[in-house]
């Protein structure tokens, strides 16, 4: 439904643009997720200067995913803090699953960064 700030229609370039301006709100934001976005970045780098093609999109499969339950937990933490100020359980506990998701989604991001650090300075050795 088109209101003073949702136009109807289809518009991918304004789409793109909210798209990167919810990126750039979480990475300039959340130093845990512009740390490892640039981690990332280094090793997926390295994985193009060697040429390791199926490494690189490995990388950017869990990058992806760290980076996609990192942005649904900052939206679900805005969203509960815009809610509700003082403490709830409620909140403590949609806080805590959201986390659990994120805390998920690195520990796959760091094995698998982990995993191909090893192997690309096994390559340059
Ligand atoms: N309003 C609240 N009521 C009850 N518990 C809360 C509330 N806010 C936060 N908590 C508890 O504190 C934990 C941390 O919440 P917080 O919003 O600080 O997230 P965070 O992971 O530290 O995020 P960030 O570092 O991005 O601010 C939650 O997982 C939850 O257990």
């Amino acid at each position: 439904m088109a209101s003073k700030y949702r136009k109807s229609g289809y518009h991918p370039i304004r789409k793109l643009k909210v798209i990167l301006a919810g990126l750039q709100i979480a990475i300039a934001t959340e130093f845990s997720v512009a740390y490892k976005v640039i981690l990332s970045v280094v090793v997926l780098v390295i994985a193009v200067i060697f040429s390791q093609w199926p490494d690189l999109i490995f990388i950017f499969l869990v990058t992806g995913l760290m980076l996609i339950a990192e942005l649904f937990n900052s939206a679900i933490e805005g969203l509960c803090d815009f809610l509700e100020q003082q403490y709830d359980e409620k909140i403590r506990a949609i806080k805590d699953i959201s986390a659990a998701a994120v805390g998920i989604s690195i520990l796959i991001w760091a094995v698998a960064l982990i995993f191909e650090s090893h192997h690309l300075w096994s390559l340059l050795i």
